[in-house]
């Protein structure tokens, strides 16, 4: 193993680099995989925020499957595909859940819609009568008022413990390189394609 240039300033370049190229419209898009209670692996696209303290900061409901299933465990995976720079990058870490004042704030980003969904929904429960629902979503939007954050809604901060980049090659001989964090410091080693 060697010591090498710093894994998350190497994610900042990279997403910087696929953002000035890209024109799809969620570049934020990543796959949060998750061990389910029933241990079964679970994935689903979430959309990355931002890096803060060298953490990656998702966010969301806190009580539907994905919170529930970090709340018991806390080792998720991340996984980024970039089709315009043809690169993909795998995170695995440890969640911890964002203050109530970041969450506010992430919060207080949103749409008045998608406020009004958060506030309304349970993510992820049956839906009962979808007319009534969908009605009530609209009063809310309708109310002249700010939607508070429910307290539900908040976020992860994911710590990275290793990240792999891999750049795709035509030639198949990929380039592959595993950042794994040790002792306080991040190693690097090359790996086959
Ligand atoms: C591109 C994309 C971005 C999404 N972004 C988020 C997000 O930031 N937060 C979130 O909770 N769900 C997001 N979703 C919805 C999730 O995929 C998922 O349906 C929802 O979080 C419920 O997942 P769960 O039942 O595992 O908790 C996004 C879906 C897509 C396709």
């Amino acid at each position: 193993m060697s010591k090498t240039k710093q894994p998350i300033s190497l994610f900042s370049e990279w997403f910087q680099k696929e953002l000035n190229l890209t024109k799809v419209q969620i570049p934020t898009a990543v796959c949060l995989s998750t061990i389910g209670i029933d241990n079964f692996p679970n994935a689903r696209f979430v959309s990355f925020k931002e890096i803060i303290n060298d953490s990656f900061i998702l966010t969301g409901s806190l009580n539907s499957r994905k919170g529930i299933e970090i709340k018991n465990n806390d080792k998720v995976a991340l996984t980024f595909w970039w089709t315009k720079t043809e690169r993909q990058i795998r995170i695995q870490g440890i969640a911890t859940e964002i203050n109530k004042q970041l969450a506010n704030k992430y919060f207080s980003e949103r749409s008045k819609k998608s406020k009004a969904v958060s506030s309304i929904c349970e993510q992820g429960k049956e839906i009962d009568n979808m007319e009534r629902l969908e009605k009530q979503i609209l009063r809310k939007v309708a109310e002249d008022k700010n939607i508070p954050r429910p307290k539900n809604w908040g976020g992860v901060s994911i710590k990275p413990l290793r990240i792999e980049f891999m750049e795709f090659k035509k030639t198949r001989f990929h380039d592959r390189k595993l950042f794994e964090f040790d002792n306080g410091e991040w190693n690097m080693k090359q790996i086959q394609p």
